[in-house]
């Protein structure tokens, strides 16, 4: 590789990973914004008694997601897990909510 190769190797690097770090903000404000509904649906349910999981709605979720990730061209066996591994992280705060509730009452 030339000087001038490897110059220009190393530019389209930095410009690649400029756009993954404006991808990756985007990612992460997304899912503040995702916790931040959830955290709502956490107390309501918890208000409401009603479970922390709806594993009929997580299959509907999941059905759509893989569609979508077909769409996109991304493997929809990662888009699963993606789901599944927010969703836990999720259940795992409505049933904080929920203990958290259950002791004030
Ligand atoms: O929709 C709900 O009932 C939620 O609690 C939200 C959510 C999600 O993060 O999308 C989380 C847990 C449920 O099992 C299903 C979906």
């Amino acid at each position: 590789m030339t000087t001038s190769n490897a110059e220009d190797a190393r530019a389209e690097l930095l410009r690649l990973r400029d756009s993954i770090d404006n991808i990756d903000a985007a990612v992460i404000y997304m899912l503040a914004e995702r916790f931040k509904a959830t955290q709502q649906v956490g107390h309501l349910k918890a208000a409401h008694q009603l479970p922390p999981a709806d594993p009929a709605r997580e299959a509907q979720q999941i059905a759509r997601l893989r569609r979508l990730a077909e769409s996109a061209k991304l493997d929809p066996a990662f888009a699963e897990k993606l789901l599944n591994f927010i969703v836990a992280e999720v259940i795992r705060h409505h049933e904080r909510i929920a203990e958290e509730a259950g002791g004030k009452s």
